[in-house]
Parts: structure tokens; C-alpha cells; sequence
């Protein structure tokens, strides 16, 4: 995460996205901009904030090109909570299907798992310190006060004694299992269970009201406790899970995560060019698209959203919508709405040689997943350039000769060039495959050859 007040250049923001995104440059510039525009908005005289309008991104451009991995990573850049969305999934509110507020829901609750796992963090050594005592009471029961008759002579021993000899058993046995010599000793624990396992499921007319109605059943339902024999490997992950959720403080996570939603979140809205009023599918179709952009318009202005954490302004959320715009153009869209999306950016078609640097450049790549997949068994894969670059060729040619996908090409054909070395890996010992041109065309030239296959197989 970055420091707020000390927010990365947009020259920096380019450097960083380009460490996984080929090219691009337009889009990784404006997004770029983007995120620095929060930060000097966030800067500015109260006076002056209510005077700029937050400006979203249009961003256009074919399938596969990058559009959503430039947003996705900067949003990890950030430690920024991201959901992507299809406008297409939405329908006007009042309509069966998911309202378009359901949106900012979803992003709170991605903001709640970002706040939740940091809290986590910080919570760990306390509740793995509380969990070993807890595994010391299941081991080393301590006598019940029944036992300890009210004379202090038992057996020549007195009560203090007797608590002197239990707590040094207890040393004993924590240093046991510090040692891990109790992993697989049996212990009961006793696990509370709901009585009915009710479960709601919520359509739209309830995702409105947006009550946490499971949550308000989970409370009203009879608890009912069950014990259950496990080793003490297995009873310490159950009751690390108990300690984790007792020692979190869930008031403090849903201020936090609603705050950072307000103030950080991104949303990518993919497909917006499908909800254009173009006179496809008859007019009521059409009445359908403008129905979602006029609920989506409130939204991008700055509006309050009912969720179950509380109210989420979305005034300084940043929207980022996209879409291929192959049929609709972007004057298609409500002029409203287009007014908030000023900022528009093209995306290339790949290359062949951006589909090259795309197999090797990013960090990640698809040809170094595959690689540290295969030397896990013991199978060493050495691509060579004359092998990136027939691999590269392979995708740019089905793509012209059947559907542009952009980039996914390369993980369909990936998979099927090496799926014999994946199946037989475990199998060969150690090995070094050289992934060469010739390689290559061994294993995918029938493919390539053979149009109709390529539609099915790449
Ligand atoms: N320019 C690029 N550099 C590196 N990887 C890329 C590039 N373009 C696409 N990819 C890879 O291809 C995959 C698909 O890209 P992405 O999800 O960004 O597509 P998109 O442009 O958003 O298309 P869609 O609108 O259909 O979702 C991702 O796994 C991404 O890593």
C-alpha cells in the first residue's frame, strides 16, 4: 500500500503497471492521472471540492487488450478494494435481477475482506498464544473443584500442591506440543452449531432492503452445542478460526472498510457499449439499456447507497467503464452520462510482437507460470526465442483467422502445447523440455491447419 500522503507520480503509477501490462500507454497514463487527481482533489479547500466533479474513465478498445488487468493492477498498486462488473448484468431497479446499487455492495464487501485480512494479521500472535492454552485445557483437564475435597490433606497431598503438579503437567505438555509431538493425540472439543441451517436467499426486492436478514437469523436460532473428537492439528485450525473471529473487532472493520471504499475504491464497469440504446433487439430492449444508465448516472454523480455496513457515499469512488464499442459509439450513451466519462482512452489491437513481450516481459507471465508449475515436478522448461515467437505467431493467426480474444489466445494455446508434458511430468523424473519453434509446430500445427478445430481446441 501506498502512503496517502505521500501518493505515487503518475510516471511512477505508468513504470509499475508496465511491469505487467505490454504497451498500452494511453490507458496506463490516464488511469495514472486518474488516481493522482483523487489525491489533489483530496487536497483541496472544502469550497473548492464541492466545484470539481470527480472525471471517470471511458476506456475503448477490443477483447483481451488489457482494459481490465491496467485496473485491476492499479488497484493492487493502491490496496484500492476493485469489483469489475458488466453493465449487462443489470436491470432497473424494481425489475427482476441485480440493481445497479448492488455494485457499491459488492465493492464495500470487497473493502471488508481487504480490512479483515490486515486485521487478521495484526490479531495472529494473540489468538495462536490463545489457542495453545486452549489446546493445554483439552490435553491437560484441570481436576474439577468436586475433586478437591475441602480438607487440604488429599493423599498426603494438599490443594496447593496438587495445583503445583497440574501446572507443571501443563508446562510439560506445552512443551510437547511446542515440539510437535502432540500433533496427533485426540482431543474433544465441543463446537456449537445452528439448529436450523435456515439459508436466505436474497432476489432484488430484498437486496434493496439490503438487511442482513441471515445475519438476524443466525442470531435468533437456538445454538446448540455438538462435540467432535479431532487430533490436535485439526482442533487447532477449528479453534485458531474461533480465537481469530473473537479477537476481531467487527465494528471498527466496517467503519474502516466503508471508509475505504468512500475513498479508494475502484469500479470497472465492462461492457458499458452494450447498454447504449443502438435499436437492437426492439425497443423495448432499448428502453431496458437506458433504464440501467439512468440508475448507473446517480451513481457516478455522487450519490448515498444503503448497505448493510451503513451508508457509502460514492462521490470519490472511481469508475472506470469500458467496452469494445464495435457497433454503439460512445454518443450512443445518455449525454449525461457520457459527460462523466470524459476521460476516454483507445486501446491497440495486440501485435504479434506485443503478443512476444507479452509471453515474456510481465513478472508473472503466462510462459514462467507454466515453467514454475512443471519444476515442481521435477520438469524444467526451457523456452527458446524461435519457440516465444511461434507461439506468439500461432495466437496472432487464430485470433485473425477465427475470434479476436487479444491476449487469452495465449493461455488456451499454452495449455495445449504443454498439456502431454503436464500429464506425463510426474512421471519422467527429471527433464529438460526445449519449448522450440520446432517444438511448437510439432505439437499445434494440425491445429493451426485446421480452422474448425482451432475453434474448439485453441
Ligand atoms: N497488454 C497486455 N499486457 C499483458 N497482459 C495482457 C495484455 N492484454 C491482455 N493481457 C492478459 O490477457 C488477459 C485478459 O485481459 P483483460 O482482462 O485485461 O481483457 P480486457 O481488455 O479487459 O477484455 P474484456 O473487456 O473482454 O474483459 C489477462 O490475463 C491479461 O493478463
Amino acid at each position: 500500500m501506498t502512503d496517502p500522503h505521500q501518493p505515487m507520480t503518475p510516471r511512477q503509477i505508468v513504470e509499475k503497471l508496465s511491469e505487467h501490462i505490454v504497451g498500452q500507454n494511453d490507458a496506463k497514463r490516464a488511469v495514472a492521472i486518474a488516481l493522482r487527481n483523487r489525491w489533489r482533489w483530496q487536497n483541496l479547500t472544502d469550497e473548492m471540492r464541492k466545484e470539481v466533479t470527480p472525471r471517470n474513465i471511458l476506456m475503448i478498445g477490443p477483447t483481451g487488450v488489457g482494459k481490465t488487468e491496467i485496473t485491476r493492477r492499479l488497484a493492487k498498486l493502491t490496496g484500492a478494494p476493485f469489483i469489475k462488473v458488466e453493465a449487462t448484468k443489470y436491470t432497473e431497479v424494481g425489475y427482476y435481477g441485480r440493481d445497479v446499487e448492488s455494485m457499491i455492495r459488492d465493492l464495500v464487501e470487497a473493502a471488508i475482506s481487504i480490512v479483515r485480512s490486515s486485521k487478521r494479521a495484526d490479531v495472529e500472535d494473540d489468538a495462536v498464544a490463545r489457542v495453545e492454552d486452549r489446546l493445554l485445557e483439552l490435553l491437560v483437564p484441570a481436576e474439577p473443584p468436586s475433586a478437591m475435597p475441602a480438607v487440604t490433606e488429599v493423599d498426603g497431598e494438599d490443594a496447593e500442591s496438587q495445583h503445583s503438579k497440574h501446572v507443571r503437567t501443563v508446562e510439560k505438555f506445552r512443551d510437547m506440543l511446542r515440539d510437535g509431538k502432540l500433533e496427533d493425540r485426540m482431543v474433544e472439543l465441543s463446537l456449537e452449531q445452528k439448529s436450523s441451517p435456515v439459508q436466505v436467499f436474497t432476489n432484488m426486492g430484498m437486496e434493496q432492503m439490503d438487511m442482513d436478514l441471515q445475519g438476524m437469523l443466525d442470531k435468533m436460532m437456538p445454538k446448540q452445542n455438538s462435540s467432535r473428537r479431532l487430533t490436535v492439528a485439526e482442533a487447532r485450525k477449528v479453534l485458531h478460526e474461533q480465537e481469530v473471529e473473537s479477537l476481531l473487532d467487527k465494528d471498527t472493520i466496517q467503519e474502516e472498510a466503508v471508509r475505504l471504499a468512500e475513498e479508494t475504491g475502484m469500479v470497472f464497469i465492462d461492457e458499458i457499449d452494450k447498454v447504449c440504446s443502438t435499436g437492437e433487439g426492439g425497443k423495448s430492449a432499448d428502453v431496458s439499456r437506458q433504464g440501467v444508465q439512468r440508475d448507473l448516472l446517480p451513481i457516478v454523480e455522487g450519490t448515498t447507497i444503503q448497505t448493510r455496513y451503513g451508508l457509502v457515499s460514492t462521490e470519490k469512488i472511481m469508475f472506470i467503464a469500458a467496452g469494445a464499442f464495435h457497433r454503439a459509439r460512445p454518443s450512443d450513451l445518455m449525454p449525461e452520462l457520457q459527460g462523466r466519462f470524459p476521460i476516454r482512452v483507445e486501446l491497440q489491437d495486440l501485435t504479434c510482437d506485443d503478443l512476444v513481450r507479452i509471453l515474456i516481459e510481465p513478472s508473472g507471465s503466462i510462459t514462467r507460470q507454466h515453467a514454475e508449475l512443471l519444476a515442481v515436478d521435477g520438469v524444467t522448461i526451457n523456452y527458446t526465442d524461435d519457440g516465444i515467437r511461434a507461439i506468439a505467431d500461432l495466437a496472432f493467426h487464430v485470433n485473425q483467422s477465427t475470434q479476436n480474444i487479444g491476449a487469452r489466445r495465449l493461455q488456451t494455446i499454452m495449455e495445449r502445447l504443454l498439456e502431454e508434458v503436464s500429464f506425463e511430468a510426474p512421471d519422467c523424473g527429471k527433464k529438460q523440455i526445449d519449448v522450440t519453434a520446432d517444438f511448437v509446430n510439432e505439437r499445434l500445427a494440425d491445429v493451426r491447419n485446421d480452422e474448425d478445430l482451432s475453434r474448439f481446441v485453441l
